[in-house]
């Protein structure tokens, strides 16, 4: 007996569970499911830079799962089954994807970073509905994901390892089993709890009431374009009703915006009219209703970019984060006393930004999230303060002026800030205070990047490094950390060295590292082992980085080397958005762009720099290094 309608549609079909997960199978079978189970040999190696968000990865790779077995099982001349479901769950903290742990250490590497922090568990789930005609597969997909918060409690190495050394972390996404012994290292849980054991149950069955009983006619036409969802939950539905799945399908097929055809993505709770995935009523010009596909939710999201990133910005420039973090939870009005601000317009704003999930807001009021007290206070180790100040007083006026970028193919400058600077830092060296908010916004990235940047490749092998355009020395203070044998010098625009005093770590590790100043275009270089260029290369056009190239050869002495930090593109230059958005913005503002690997090789070949070496971080920049033959 299935105690829920919907699971009822699937029993006389021959339902296939596409995941070699046991916990998915238990969750599935304790709710009365019939299936079979066929794990997917599909290999989870998509690439997870190429994917804006997260639950796009988890998505995709339950689709790929599900799509190979209902392809193999099809070929294979077994029964083409009528259902195939596939299911991938990833924790995601800091901007980074965590799967299942390779080994012990990549389980402690996994723990460590989840340790005492909230993060985000997300399953995607496919349901594939398969159909044989004429011995071809017809297939019509759905997918969805769901996420739940998690927050670890603060945790002590000895646990740590004692927890890996049960062996319980290896075949679980993040290193952990939140339904077994992993659950002690939980504090809470916001969401779905099996969601984060590998499989939304609640999400599935409103997804399968969404597909088996798409609302009446009768109810369409009196839905507004912007209604709430058709199918809220499963729990009354009847089998009585008449639609089928077929049906629904003639009315579904259409999506104008090209994108993904079916299974809008959203996040329980969220009742956006995306949330529906279901035909909604537009007017055509003579006033009759005629039917559309369910909302272009990428394409939404995409137009909405802009004001998402402008309220950060704002609410980063009011300090509303500091403010929080010191007096949090708050309430609208008194926030906007504080930092003399309008009540309207402040609840405005802090509503958006919880709604964005940079604040939390509770009936206290309104309080960081973890990441905004992370990141975006302007005070702590990893902030992005400074990178956003920029974003919003450099980087936007550039911006609107892409079209000109794009149509004149060069810099904007003269148009955003009405001067043509001829060399392209003397803009931001023009004042003192514009300085600085490019040196702290550099500062930002640096900070964030600098660990992976330097133990991309093991380094202990130099004994001196120099980092060119190094700016306020935070990769070099990183690498003396790592390398505790490494003298790092940093070389940079007197300008820059002049201002390089108010970013100093305090503590012992500032001995090794010398700051000098000069032109890297025009001034001797520094003798060292190991020269550095993060961030360089993509501000110059070849000619000139064959000029500095030549210059580094020149100095480099063989088993000497180069070491590049950089957005690597991938070769066909169409799969990470980050990285080719960053070089529309060296379009806007520089005379450099980013390159692919390839480009990278080809320019360092030409100066001696043969065995090129390319590690792709997954953070912001990846490194390559060149050891001189
Ligand atoms: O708290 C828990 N978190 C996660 C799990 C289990 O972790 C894995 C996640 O891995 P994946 O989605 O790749 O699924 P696989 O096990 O590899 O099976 P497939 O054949 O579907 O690829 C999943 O098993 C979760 O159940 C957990 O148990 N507790």
């Amino acid at each position: 007996m299935v105690l829920n309608p919907v699971l009822g549609k699937l029993v006389s079909k021959r339902v296939v569970l596409a995941s070699a997960s046991p916990r998915r199978r238990e969750i599935l079978t304790n709710v009365g499911l019939r299936f079979e189970v066929v794990p997917s040999w599909f290999k989870e190696t998509l690439e997870k830079s190429s994917f804006t968000a997260p639950y796009e990865y988890a998505v995709e790779t339950a689709k790929q799962k599900a799509l190979e077995v209902a392809n193999r099982m099809h070929v294979k001349h077994m029964r083409t089954p009528d259902v195939v479901i596939g299911a991938d769950t990833i924790v995601s903290v800091d901007e980074q994807i965590l799967e299942k742990p390779v080994d012990k250490q990549d389980a402690y590497r996994m723990l460590s970073r989840l340790n005492g922090k909230e993060h985000s568990v997300f399953t995607g789930v496919a349901i594939i509905h398969c159909h044989s005609k004429d011995n071809q597969l017809e297939m019509e997909i759905t997918d969805f994901y769901e996420e739940t918060k998690v927050k670890f409690s603060e945790l002590s190495e000895e646990l740590l390892w004692e927890y890996i050394d049960s062996g319980e972390p290896m075949d679980k996404a993040g290193g952990y089993g939140i339904q077994a012994l992993g659950g002690m290292l939980v504090e809470y849980v916001h969401g779905d709890f099996l969601n984060v054991v590998g499989f939304p149950l609640n999400h599935f069955c409103k997804k399968l009431a969404e597909l088996y009983y798409p609302p009446s006619k009768h109810n369409i036409q009196h839905k507004k374009y912007d209604s709430i969802p058709s199918v809220d939950t499963f729990e009354n539905l009847s089998d009585g009703e008449s639609s089928n799945f077929t049906e629904h399908k003639a009315a579904s097929k259409l999506d104008h915006s090209g994108m993904r055809s079916s299974g809008a993505a959203y996040t329980s709770g969220n009742t956006s009219a995306v949330r529906t995935g279901f035909t909604v009523p537009l007017e055509n010009q003579n006033g009759v209703s005629q039917s559309a596909s369910k909302l272009p939710s990428k394409i939404l999201e995409l137009m909405d970019g802009f004001r998402a990133s402008k309220a950060l910005f704002v609410a980063s420039k009011l300090k509303i984060f500091d403010h929080l973090k010191d007096k949090g939870p708050a309430k609208a009005v008194d926030i906007a006393n504080d930092v003399g601000t309008s009540v309207c317009g402040t609840e405005r704003l802090l509503d958006a930004c919880a709604s964005l999930g940079l604040l939390e807001k509770t009936p206290q009021g309104y309080s960081n999230t973890d990441s905004a007290n992370t990141y975006l206070t302007s005070d702590g180790k990893y902030s992005l303060h400074g990178y956003i100040i920029h974003s919003n007083d450099h980087l936007w006026p550039l911006f609107t002026n892409l079209e000109f970028a794009v149509k004149e193919g060069s810099r904007q400058n003269h148009r955003a800030f009405g001067k043509k600077a001829d060399d392209l830092f003397k803009d931001y060296y023009h004042s003192q205070e514009v300085n600085q908010r490019f040196m702290a916004a550099m500062h930002s990235i640096a900070h964030l990047t600098a660990r992976d940047v330097a133990t991309a490749f093991d380094l202990s092998q130099f004994k001196s490094a120099c980092d060119l355009g190094g700016c306020t020395g935070a990769l070099a203070y990183e690498l003396v950390q790592v390398y505790p044998n490494l003298k790092v010098t940093v070389f940079d625009l007197p300008e820059v060295i002049a201002n390089t005093s108010y970013f100093q770590p305090s503590g012992q590790h500032t001995a090794p590292v010398t700051f000098v100043s000069g032109d890297f275009f025009k001034d001797n270089l520094p003798e060292a082992d190991l020269y550095i260029l993060s961030r360089v290369l993509h501000d110059w056009p070849d000619e000139k980085i064959h000029v500095l190239l030549s210059k580094v050869s020149a100095v480099c002495r063989p088993g000497c080397a180069i070491l590049l930090a950089e957005m690597v593109l991938d070769d066909e230059k169409k799969n990470r958005s980050t990285a080719l958005l960053q070089s529309l913005n060296m379009l806007v503002q520089t005379e450099g762009k980013e390159r692919s690997g390839s480009e990278y090789q080809a320019l360092l070949k030409q100066h001696g720099f043969k065995n090129v070496k390319i590690r792709i971080t997954g953070n912001l920049l990846d490194v390559i290094l060149c050891v001189k033959t």
